[in-house]
């Protein structure tokens, strides 16, 4: 046997390394629940613990990083395999260019992967993660989970339809959004606090971010009527 192989130091992770980062700063402001939405109780635990949940239940990701807002204990005590950066910026997209700072600092590579996933997005799946991973791994971009419109699209800017737009093309995008970590945070420091997802960013750069499926349960809670929906699924998926 080779002598690198006869020692008994555990294997390095093969690189790129995938990471996953956790915006968890905002204020929910449009759920208007007591507490900000990430940590609003949901089928018997704060709404981002289960989102944290899927996460730690895949095996590839290298780590977890959670970006909360300054002075925000609540996940202070979490262990392994997730860690906690008080990072978070007046804005989601602030938030996560700290957060890929945050990544940087603790040693993740620029051609490291970074997988980022909306803390209020808790019906996320180990097996949406895994689809996405499995079809960005090969790309050269890297992409998002999305999903194709399925009703009549209209613009109505006043609260009158005006007109109907085509819908062929057009997907809602959802997260979890994958990409090279340097080429991410190029992207998002060139972009500034405007854009709403990284695709948005990576796609200013001139490049084109492969579209996967993802599913309609895998929905942002933003608004109060959105609680009651993401707490029966859960229930129904704990039964
Ligand atoms: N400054 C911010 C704003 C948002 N987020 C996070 O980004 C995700 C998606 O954002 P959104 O649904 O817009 O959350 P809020 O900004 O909290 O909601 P609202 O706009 O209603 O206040 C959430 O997990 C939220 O915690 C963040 O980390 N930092
Ligand atoms: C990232 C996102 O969830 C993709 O749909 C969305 O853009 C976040 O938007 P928000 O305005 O912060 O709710």
């Amino acid at each position: 046997m080779a002598p690198e192989l006869m020692t008994d130091a555990p294997p390095l992770a093969p690189r790129p390394r995938l990471h996953a980062l956790i915006p968890c700063a905002g204020q929910g402001s449009r759920a208007r629940t007591a507490v900000p939405k990430q940590y609003q109780p949901l089928a018997g635990r704060p709404l981002v613990m289960h989102t944290l949940g899927a996460f730690a239940a895949v095996p590839r990701l290298a780590s977890v990083l959670v970006a909360v807002a300054p002075g925000d204990s609540a996940l202070d005590t979490l262990g392994a395999p997730f860690s906690i950066a008080h990072c978070g910026g007046e804005t989601r997209a602030a938030t996560v260019c700290n957060g890929l700072r945050e990544l940087r600092g603790r040693g993740a590579a620029l051609d490291d992967w970074v997988l980022v996933h909306d803390a209020a997005r808790c019906l996320v799946t180990p097996a949406l993660v895994d689809r996405l991973i499995d079809a960005c791994l090969g790309d050269e971009v890297g992409g998002l989970l999305a999903q194709p419109l399925a009703d009549t699209l209209k613009h109505g800017p006043q609260g009158r339809s005006q007109a109907t737009l085509p819908r062929e093309g057009r997907w809602l995008a959802q997260t979890p959004q994958m990409f090279r970590l340097g080429v991410l945070a190029r992207a998002l420091e060139r972009a500034g606090d405007g854009v709403t997802d990284e695709a948005s960013a990576i796609e200013a750069m001139g490049l084109q971010p492969l579209l996967v499926a993802g599913s309609p349960q895998n929905f942002k809670l933003t608004w109060p009527d959105d609680f009651a929906l993401a707490e029966a699924l859960l229930r129904s998926r704990q039964a």
